[in-house]
């Protein structure tokens, strides 16, 4: 026993020894390993500081600025821009570096300047990693690449402005039903009402139509109420406030992820739904009962060069586009022109209405085809730019290096365009830029004629080489409406449940990536009764045959 004692504890000693040697070097290979560890944790970020771009001070390890960002970041960049005097910045979102541009100049030199450079969109953890892995990428979310090119070529083509007249009759039976059912459940303005989920309806029922020739008739349908709240909530977890995970990737690993099972459960509602309305394509192609619409076009045409999960993110891309930037801007826009101060802009509307059109059926026969009355039009800009529903718009990536002012921002940083604070800046649109205006958009008030714009009108679409494919759209869905809502009611704001008008407050939900507006209540005031019959009445016999359920 002790021969085998000597014999192993001997060698085993001078290991030791040789161990306790080395615990210097192992001690300092540890602290190297674990600073490297922390510094990568706490301070790194995908792109180094940008030299010669300031940088907002009080960054904290691990989060970076996103915690002083808080919930509202269009409004603490905003304030930030007045702060520092730097309308350009960097910020650190996580480990992720971020330029922020804010002045309305700015945002338009980034986004037009350097179109080809900033073509690019950021891929998300959540958003890209889990929500997206089954129907694709949205448009507004894919990186640009083959793919996402012939995607937003196939949308750009469906929602030109010539393409347009081939959605009359849907333009003219979705802005019919909201008239017929504020009058029904108003019970003729007996009662006051809020107007936003009929302009809710009014959205999806487009997209829907344009993609799967599927509308649903009640404002309260089950699955229309389905898509909007798991769109909504998908919306939500694309913001980075709500999303920290996306910045902050030890966040990914903690046990009991609840991000991620909550993503994943809204990714299998969104697929549930959106199976559903390509099987009842699907179904209506075998029957011959199809309508015309972007699926069965494409779902029929063997050479198409689209697979079918692009096809799938077309779809999702124009139902999710639509459903809540039309409500929000046209549900705030009623707002504003149903307080004290809009009952002026809501007569000379109405007066301008007349002016263009002595019939009212004329104006409702035409409102889908031509966008005529500068007043109307004037209120469309205007909800547009005041109530900028995408505050921090969509956000770019670099492809290549921007020169901004001598700072060369590299490729794959994120650019962060902060449409609200270009939108509100006094330097481009003077001293009462925080006030809802629609005459600020017109040259002569009596009678309204338009003022000339050369370029860009506001920032709410964006701008550029991924500029919003549906603008053309949406403002002809706006302008639409508005005719027939005003040509039909004088709107009076509730006393008990007025609009919030504020351009920041009238947002319910700052955190989300589009703003949901306080719900209000108004007061409908028949304007012309008998007219307003007459034109549903004529609406109704039109468009009955059309899309029916
Ligand atoms: C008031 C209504 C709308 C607003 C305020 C709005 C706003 C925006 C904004 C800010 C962007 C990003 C632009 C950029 O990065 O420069 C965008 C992109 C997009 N929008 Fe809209 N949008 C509206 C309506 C619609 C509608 C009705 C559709 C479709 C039917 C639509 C489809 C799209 C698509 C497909 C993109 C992605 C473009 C790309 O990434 O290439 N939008 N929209």
């Amino acid at each position: 026993m002790s021969f085998k004692y000597e014999t192993i504890t001997l060698p085993a000693m001078a290991q030791f020894e040789d161990l306790e040697s080395l615990v210097p070097v192992l001690s300092a290979v540890l602290v190297v390993v674990a600073s490297y560890i922390v510094y990568n944790v706490a301070f790194r970020t995908d792109i180094p500081h940008i030299k010669g771009l300031p940088e907002i001070p009080g960054a904290v390890p691990v989060f970076g600025h996103l915690l002083k960002l808080g919930e509202d970041h269009a409004s603490v960049c905003e304030k930030w821009w007045r702060q520092y005097n730097h309308s350009v910045f960097q910020i650190k979102l996580g480990n992720t570096r971020a330029v922020v541009v804010n002045s309305f100049d700015d945002c338009k030199k980034m986004l037009l300047g350097n179109q080809n450079a900033v073509i690019d969109r950021p891929t998300l953890y959540t958003f890209h990693g889990v929500i997206s892995s089954t129907q694709g990428f949205t448009i507004g979310s894919s990186p640009w690449d083959e793919s996402c090119r012939k995607k937003r070529k196939a949308a750009g083509t469906a929602l030109s402005k010539p393409a347009l007249r081939n959605y009359y009759p849907m333009f003219d039976l979705e802005s019919y039903c909201i008239v017929r059912d504020l009058k029904a459940d108003s019970r003729n303005g007996e009662l006051e009402i809020s107007v936003r989920p009929y302009i809710q309806r009014y959205a999806l029922n487009t997209t829907l139509t344009l993609c799967y020739g599927i509308r649903m008739d009640a404002v309260y349908d089950d699955l229309l109420r389905e898509i909007l709240h798991v769109g909504s909530a998908i919306s939500l977890l694309r913001s980075a406030s709500e999303n920290l995970q996306d910045y902050v990737p030890i966040l990914r690993y903690f046990p009991n992820n609840t991000k991620n099972a909550y993503s994943k459960e809204l990714r299998d509602r969104r697929d549930a739904y959106l199976n559903l309305l390509l099987d009842k394509v699907r179904e209506m192609i075998k029957k011959g009962t199809d309508k015309p619409c972007i699926s069965a076009a494409i779902l029929k045409d063997e050479e198409t060069k689209l697979s079918g999960v692009e096809v799938s993110s077309i779809c999702l891309s124009l139902v999710s586009g639509g459903f809540e930037t039309i409500p929000g801007t046209l549900t705030s826009a009623i707002g504003s022109l149903s307080t004290e101060e809009g009952q002026i802009w809501q007569d000379r509307a109405y007066e301008d209405i007349k002016r263009h059109y002595p019939d009212t059926s004329d104006a409702w026969t035409s409102c889908y085809m031509e966008e005529k009355i500068p007043y109307i039009n004037a209120i469309v800009k205007e909800a547009g730019r005041y109530y900028t529903v995408s505050s921090m718009s969509l956000p770019r990536k670099t492809v290549t290096e921007v020169n901004w002012n001598g700072a060369i921002i590299p490729p794959k940083t994120m650019i962060l365009i902060n449409a609200q604070a270009g939108n509100h800046d006094v330097d481009h649109y003077g001293d009462e830029a925080s006030k809802f205006d629609p005459e600020r958009w017109l040259n002569t008030i009596n009678p309204p004629t338009e003022r000339e714009i050369t370029g860009l009108p506001h920032l709410s679409f964006g701008t550029g080489s991924r500029a919003c494919s549906g603008q053309h759209i949406a403002s002809r869905l706006l302008y639409a409406a508005l005719v027939r809502i005003l040509s039909s009611y004088k709107i009076v704001a509730s006393k008990t449940e007025p609009p919030n008008t504020d351009y920041v407050d009238y947002n319910e939900i700052k955190t989300a990536l589009v703003a949901i507006p306080r719900d209000f209540k108004v007061k409908l005031i028949p304007r012309d009764d008998s007219a307003t019959s007459d034109c549903l009445y004529s609406a109704k016999e039109r468009t009955e045959d059309h899309y029916k359920e």
